[in-house]
Parts: structure tokens; sequence; C-alpha cells
């Protein structure tokens, strides 16, 4: 792999100037971003055109299989990913959440082994919030977040927090707020870049490392743009290769299908598999909306324990533990709200989801609050006992085939009236937030991000579609939920969270993301301030 060789590339920062800014949008930082983008942004269209192609394949009614092309590479015995970073050794529970201060002080003191920081589904990507969040990493990291609220509450990093891991946003976003020639960066170049660019070496310093998440990848390709992004990256920070490590969420049906490529083509880098639930049963829906084999009942009656979602967790165990690498259980949304009762019920509900998960074979959790930690913890504590992980356990039980991942019909049941007014609720809800600067909401006793609220609009797009429900019922409904929510909340954004459900539930043509047409029309600002050439 050769360093890009230097060429001039006019790299502008066209959002508008905050607090601190400067400490991230350095004129060296933006360079190593201009150097990203000229070596990665063509790629990144690539990327994008063969995910339509193949995402028109599917609709036109082909449909999908494990490839016989890459067989040499499942067939071949003798590769094994990276051993574990220093960090990443146990992970029995990871907290997830948006890098805010609060957020950070509390996830990295929560006694969750790893923290998840994200700029991706629990992120809205204001400019505040992405440069804010990069801010709040690096003052995390170099121990300066430090401060007590007007109710006596302090907020430092305490001792033994846990290991950072970034989860930048996905392809098919832009950051237009950067703009490279005139044009904007994609998005995970710019998180990734920025995080990179000032907390790597800070990260090894102290013991640890640069890790990451990698979302919603939808083959092995995008594994391998992954790769070269790191290798390029280590180079030019002088940073050794193999340092980078890797989870990537298997949150797509076609990336199901090509689990063990992925973690082959990033095994130098990998840091192992994560069971992303909610984002793969968005991306199923997506994929397969035109068809009525693929309609599922409402949203809260499709659980893991659905025959299609055991097959897709069940694969990733056994694909990860083959390859000595480690499988990462997903998000049990409930979170503890409300009264003693409904807390207790939603500590039930997720110490279960854990409970399955680690006598299945995961090595690990996610966990979206503070208060579920013990719960996952203690639960694959139980399984584990003294061991760091089970990536020995290596389920030659499991036999999972293409037919079996793709068994939707077997889920029974039509979506229901009250499925149907559920799904409009929280999505405008989440829009309403979403445009407001919050990209996780706590709506009924679940959490609710990017991914929860595309699986509600898209049901809704594609019960629509197979004459579950029609499109005057839908406008009616929407029509309620926007006088309740006004009602609510004065300041809600009910009308533009309306626009964005009606344009992404009810277009006629289901689009692929609500987040890039909303992002455009609702959270670019530009002023012009930095330019810098590199
Ligand atoms: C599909 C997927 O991708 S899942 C991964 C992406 N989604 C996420 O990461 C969601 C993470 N969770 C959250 O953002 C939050 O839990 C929410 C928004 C759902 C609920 O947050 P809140 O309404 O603040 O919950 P609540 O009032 O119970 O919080 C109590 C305390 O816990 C803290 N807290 C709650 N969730 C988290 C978290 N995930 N990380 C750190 N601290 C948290 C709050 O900051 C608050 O502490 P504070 O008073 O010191 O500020
Ligand atoms: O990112 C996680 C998911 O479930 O989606
Ligand atoms: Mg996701």
């Amino acid at each position: 792999m050769s360093v890009a060789s230097p060429t001039t590339h006019h790299v502008e920062v066209s959002g508008p100037p905050g607090d601190r800014f400067e400490k991230i949008l350095t004129p060296e930082a933006l360079e190593f971003i201009g150097r990203l983008d000229a070596a990665f942004a063509g790629r990144r269209d690539s990327v994008l055109a063969e995910r339509r192609r193949r995402a028109l394949r599917l609709a036109s009614g082909c449909s999908l299989d494990f490839s016989i092309a890459t067989s040499a590479v499942r067939d071949d015995p003798g590769w094994r990913v990276a051993p574990p970073a220093p960090g990443l050794t146990d992970r029995r529970v990871e907290i997830t959440g948006p890098p805010q201060p609060r957020m950070a002080v509390n996830a990295l003191n929560s006694g969750a082994r790893v923290w998840m920081a994200d700029f991706e589904d629990a992120t809205s990507p204001t400019w505040e919030n992405i440069i804010g969040g990069q801010l709040t990493l690096l003052d995390a990291i170099e121990r300066r977040i430090d401060f007590t609220t007007e109710n006596g509450k302090r907020y430092r990093v305490a001792g033994n927090p846990a290991t950072i891991m970034v989860r930048p946003r996905g392809w098919h976003l832009t950051e237009d707020h950067l703009l490279v020639d005139g044009r904007p960066v994609p998005a995970p170049l710019v998180d990734f870049g920025l995080y990179f660019f000032h907390c790597a070496q800070r990260q090894i310093e102290a013991g640890s490392g640069p890790y990451f998440y990698l979302p919603k990848l939808e083959n092995h390709y995008e594994a391998k743009l992954w790769n070269d992004i790191f290798v390029l990256a280590q180079d030019l920070l002088g940073i050794p290769r193999g340092t980078v490590r890797a989870t990537v969420l298997i949150e797509t049906v076609t990336a199901a299908f090509e689990m063990e490529e992925i973690l082959y083509e990033l095994r130098d880098h990998s840091a192992g598999l994560n069971a992303g639930r909610w984002d793969y049963l968005f991306n199923l829906i997506k994929n397969f909306a035109h068809r009525p084999d693929f309609v599922l009942p409402d949203r809260a009656k499709v659980t893991m324990t659905a025959p299609f979602m055991r097959a897709y967790t069940e694969l990733l165990v056994r694909t990860c533990h083959k390859r000595g690498a480690h499988a990462i259980g997903g998000m049990a949304a409930q979170i503890p709200s409300g009264d003693q009762a409904s807390r207790e019920a939603a500590l039930a509900r997720v110490r279960l989801d854990k409970e399955r998960e680690a006598e299945d074979g995961f090595d690990g959790s996610w966990v979206a609050h503070p208060a579920l930690v013990p719960a996952c913890r203690d639960t694959f504590g139980s399984v584990l006992g003294e061991r760091p992980h089970q990536i020995e356990r290596t389920r030659e039980d499991v036999a999972v085939t293409a037919a079996g991942l793709l068994a939707v019909r077997r889920t029974a049941g039509p979506p229901t009236q009250e499925g149907v007014r559920s799904n409009i609720a929280v999505a405008l809800r989440y829009f309403d937030g979403w445009l407001r600067g919050q990209g996780a909401v706590a709506l009924y006793g679940l959490m609710e991000d990017a991914a929860t609220a595309e699986i509600a609009r898209c049901q809704i797009w594609q019960w629509q579609q197979h004459g579950a429900v029609s499109r005057e019922t839908v406008l009616g409904l929407l029509d309620d939920e926007c006088a309740a929510l006004a009602k609510e909340d004065p300041s809600a954004l009910s009308a533009e969270a309306r626009d964005i459900f009606v344009r992404t539930a009810l277009a006629r043509e289901l689009p692929g993301f609500f987040t890039v047409d909303a992002y455009e029309r609702h959270l670019v600002r530009r002023s012009n301030t930095t330019e810098v050439d590199s």
C-alpha cells in the first residue's frame, strides 16, 4: 500500500464557527481529511453505485445466496483475525450513546467495558453535534471534562473507564460543512479522520488504541475500502499498520451473506462483528419491500426469536468464532424509565435478551443506558465465569442456509391498526427530536434512534404498498399525531417532522434513508469561514 502522493486540494470549512471548533478544525487535520478524501471519495461513489445496482436486482426479484466467487475464503481453514488489541479482550458489556459531555462521562464511568461513541444511529448530524462530538472525545481522552451542574452533580472521568470505540456515519451520508474543491466530503471520512488525527496517538500512549465500529456495510468490497483507509491513515501518521481495530456491524441483509469475507478483508484490523439488529430489520424490509412474502407484522411482534433473526445471529456467532473474532450482541431497546413496575419489566426483558445471546455464544453485548450495565455484565458473567470471552466455542452445530436467512414469511400475523398508529407516532416524534439535534430519544419506554425510526417509516410504506393500510388512513392518523405532538410540546417542529414522514413513508418509490434528504433540507447551514490547501 503506497502513501498517497501530495496533491493540491482545496479544503474549505463552510459550517458556522462554534466554541473551540478551531481545536478540531486545525489546518493539519483538514489537510489529513483532504488526503483521505483524495484517496477514497471516488471509491465511495463506486460503493453507492454498486449499492443501487444491487438494490435494483433485489427489487426485480433476484434472490440472495452465499457467493461461489468467494467460497475459497470461506473454505480456507488457515486464516484468523488479529488477536484482540489492548482493552478489547473482555467486551461482555458495551454501552452506546452520542458523544456529548454528560453522556460521555456517564458511559465511561458506567462499568461497561466499552463505550461506543456514536456519530451514527444515535446522533443527529448537525454541524454542532459532529464537531462538538469530536471535542468531547478529545476532552474525555485528555481527562479535561470536569464540571458540576446546578444540582450539584459532578462530571469527571473516573479511574478504569470504558475503552472507547467510535462509530462514524455510513457511506450514504456527506458532511456538507466540509468541502474539498467545493464538493462535500463523505461523512465517514470526516468522523473517522478527525478522531484518528487527534486521538489515535493519544489513545496508543494511554495503553488503548484507535478503535472503531463500522456501520451499514453491504458487502466485503466495502470492508476492503475501510481496510485501505486504515492502512493509509496509519501510514500518513506513522502509526504501525494493524494498530487500528474495527468491529463491523452486520446490519444489512447482503452483508449477512458475506460475514466471513468481511472478516477476511479486515483481518489485520478486525475486532469482530456485531449483530446490528435494528438496521438489519430495516434493511430487510427496504430490500424486499415490493414482495408480499416479506410483509412483517407490527414492529413489536418481530423479536429476536423469529426464525430469520435467529438464523442471522447464529450464523454471526459461528462465523466469528471460526475465525477467532469476538461476536457482539445487539441492542435490546427497552430502557429503565417510568414507574418502578415499568423499570423492572424493562430490566427483565433486557436480561432475557442478554441471556439468550450469552447462551448462544456471543462474547458480550450492547446496552443503551447505564442502569442496564449490571444486567448485561452479570448475565454474561454467569456464562463466561472467569473467561474474558467464549471465542473457543465454535458452534459447529449451527447450519444456516440462505433460505433460513430469508424465511420471513414464517413470521405470522398481519399489521394491526395499533401497529400502524404506533409506527406513525414513533417516526413523527423521532423526526422532531432529530431535527432539534437529538439522535436518540426515549419514546414510550423504548430507545428510538435512526435505525428504529427507519423501521417505523418503512413498515408504513410497505403496508401501504401491499394494501394492509390505505394512504388516507395513514394521513388521518398522521394528522392526529401531529396535533397530539403540538399539544404535548408547543416547541415541537411538527410541520417539518410531518414533511419528512410524508416524503419518506408515503413517496411513490421508497427512499433509501430518511437521513439523506432530511439532512440536505433541514440540517445543513453554510457560512464560509476557513480554507486550506492540502
Ligand atoms: C440501533 C442502534 O444503533 S442502538 C445504538 C444507538 N443508540 C444509542 O446509543 C442510544 C443510547 N441511549 C440514549 O441515548 C439514552 O439512553 C436515551 C436518549 C434513549 C434516553 O436518555 P435519557 O432520556 O436522558 O434517559 P434518563 O433520563 O433515564 O437518563 C438518566 C441518566 O443516564 C444517562 N444516560 C442515559 N443513557 C445513557 C447512555 N447511553 N450513555 C451514557 N449516559 C446515559 C443520562 O445522561 C442521565 O444522566 P445525567 O442526569 O447525568 O445526564
Ligand atoms: O446499530 C445497531 C442497529 O441495531 O442498527
Ligand atoms: Mg445501526
